[in-house]
């Protein structure tokens, strides 16, 4: 058994184990408020280190779940297990309105928003007089199963631990499934994950209301554990040491939420013991070390002292298990000679500067056409109008007979075009495998629930049937397993050819698929793009490398200043004076 296993069942087994033992209750206690901390932070993991959004307002979710059962149980006499949903309710909803309205933002401005809204509902808890104002509400009743209280000691660690421990395995489901992966991708800029045709706006509302429900459920068990709420354990400074807590534990990693919440719970209770001893006054001395200990963790160990276990924990290769598993449905593919691409007189203008200038051309399907030029003469910016990466000044483009001019680049790779990037986009924790099978997302549609509850699991054995088979098309079956981030970049390249390969295109974008190969890599590259296109694939390639270049392309669109030069074969625009003088840099 791995070292992994065994470590899973040591900490499941651990639960009842520690319920039984004679510990004293001084322990059970610090390990209740470890269990309450760490379901936060969990949420927090998911937010800001999986997918990148820097929350300081958590705590104030945890207030929400707190304040609701608190209110319902002794105003109206709710159960608490009726409470904990009409919480879960108002939190979504809360959580919702609020990531609806900030999550547009980049940048500083998510984090600044966070505090704004944790600063008010802060002030909002304290200055109501439903809700007892600074004071909180007093009284509140300890959970209880058919009369048995369950609400403090051992009993409350044992369902405080198997709700953490369930959450924890169902986010590392949701991390190991099609959503999760979506969700991984966020993280570097969305630019890649829109090209997957993945909507990053409501991956990080969702990932936003999660988390604030893992926060909400926390602040109920928390109502009935203290039997008692107010403001302060909710407030700004509770939402940064959440913060604290998932990052100094490792907030890219499940597990290091709880060694975080554990950490920090235990060095906060020593410390102040320990340095009003040493400095010989009172205070909250224990922040100043906190904060240089952050500071440290930030310098030298950025992913969490998590990151310290997880480098000695062998790697787990995943069980290939799709072998027999349904292919994925596919679209209707262009018939020959059918025009896929309709570029028309397309214009971009940045300022004064025209970077494309009326450019017009046309793929017809199973061609492969090269759009080349000296540096800066368009070409990228040519690829992402097309792409709907950048919005077109005017001109119009066509795919498949439909106008896509002005629509978002996710939508246009779902009507089939699916792209690569000039500087290879991936993520390099994740295996090649799985970085390929983000790329058949649009494919699939199991969301996050069906993954946290394993329901996804004939899904996923179909992606990543599909990811193996568009590999193994370009020659990279042998990397499945590999990290991909330990490529080097011939490799790299490809398995982004493969990622879009795994869309189901009509038409592939390559932005210099040839850069920084070697000469043998290059070859090997100029073979694959030979085979796409005799299976039917139609490629637009932009390409310094001409050798290449003339090598697989059957048509050139050669662009100077913005402004198309000319366009042909190969060997026509080889000939053209006037693109020989553009590469020379000579007059014409
Ligand atoms: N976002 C932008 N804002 C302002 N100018 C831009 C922007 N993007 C590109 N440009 C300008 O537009 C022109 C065309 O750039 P583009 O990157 O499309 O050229 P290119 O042919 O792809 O060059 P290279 O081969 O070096 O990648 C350049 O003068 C560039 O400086």
């Amino acid at each position: 058994m791995d070292i992994r296993k065994t470590g899973l069942i040591a900490l499941i087994a651990a639960v009842p184990l520690i319920a039984v033992l004679p510990l004293p209750d001084f322990w059970i206690t610090q390990l209740n408020y470890i269990g309450l901390y760490s379901l936060t932070s969990l949420g927090l993991v998911l937010l800001t280190g999986i997918g990148g959004l820097t929350s300081f307002g958590q705590a104030a979710f945890v207030g929400i779940g707190a304040y609701t059962t608190a209110w319902f149980t002794l105003n109206l006499g709710y159960s608490p297990w009726v409470t904990l949903f009409i919480g879960l309710a108002f939190t979504a909803i809360s959580a919702l309105v609020v990531g609806v309205i900030t999550l547009r933002m980049s940048g500083h401005y998510l984090p600044l928003a966070t505090i704004a809204w944790g600063l008010s509902l802060y002030y909002t808890m304290g200055n109501l007089d439903a809700l007892g104002k600074y004071d909180g509400l007093l009284g509140i009743k300890s959970l209880s199963i058919a009369g048995f209280d369950i609400g403090q000691g051992r009993a409350f660690f044992v369902l405080t631990w198997a709700i953490l421990l369930m959450l924890a395995f169902a986010l590392l489901h949701l991390l190991d499934s099609r959503a999760g992966r979506a969700i991984r991708a966020m993280k570097g800029g969305s630019q890649m994950a829109e090209a997957m045709g993945i909507s990053t706006f409501r991956y990080k509302v969702t990932i936003f209301v999660l988390a604030a429900l893992f926060a909400s459920v926390a602040g109920w068990l928390l109502a009935h554990f203290q039997r008692t709420v107010n403001p302060s354990a909710f407030g700004l400074k509770m939402g940064i040491e959440y913060l604290f807590m998932a990052v100094l534990g490792g907030v890219g990693h499940v597990w290091g939420a709880i060694a975080g919440a554990g950490l920090i719970k235990l060095l906060d209770d020593q410390l102040q013991v320990l340095l009003p001893k040493l400095i010989g006054t009172s205070g909250s001395y224990e922040v100043i070390v906190f904060g240089i200990a952050m500071v440290l963790v930030l310098k030298y160990l950025p992913d969490g002292l998590w990151s310290l276990v997880e480098r000695k924990l062998p790697r787990k290769q995943r069980k290939v298990d799709w072998a027999n598993a349904a292919a994925l449905p596919e679209r209707s593919k262009p018939a020959a000679g059918e025009v896929v691409l309709d570029v028309q007189a397309i214009r971009k203008q940045f300022g004064g500067l025209t970077a494309v200038n009326d450019i017009s051309f046309q793929i017809q399907a199973g061609q492969i056409v090269g759009l080349i030029g000296p540096n800066g003469a368009g070409k990228s910016t040519t690829f992402n109008l097309i792409t709907g990466v950048l919005g077109m000044t005017s001109g119009q483009v066509v795919f498949r007979g439909q106008a896509v001019g002005g629509k978002p680049s996710r939508e246009i790779s779902r009507l089939g075009m699916a792209r690569t990037f000039q500087h290879v986009k991936m993520i390099a924790d994740m295996t090649v495998l799985e970085n390929v099978a983000l790329g058949a997302h649009t494919r699939g549609s199991k969301g996050v629930l069906p993954a946290m509850l394993r329901t996804n699991r004939a899904e996923e054995q179909r992606l990543f049937r599909e990811a193996q088979r568009q590999l193994e098309r370009i020659g990279m079956g042998a990397y499945l397993h590999e990290q991909a981030g330990n490529l080097a970049m011939g490799p790299q390249r490809l398995m982004e050819i493969a990622r879009a390969l795994c869309a189901d295109p009509a038409l592939l974008l390559l932005d210099e698929p040839a850069a920084g190969l070697r000469h043998k890599e290059k070859q090997a590259l100029a073979d694959v793009l030979r085979q796409l296109q005799r299976e039917g694939v139609s490629i637009l390639l932009v390409e310094h490398d001409m050798d290449l270049v003339m090598q697989v392309c059957d048509h050139l669109v050669v662009m100077e200043f913005g402004t198309l030069l000319t366009q042909g074969t190969p060997a026509h625009v080889q000939q053209d004076p006037k693109v020989r003088a553009a590469y020379l840099g000579t007059e014409h």
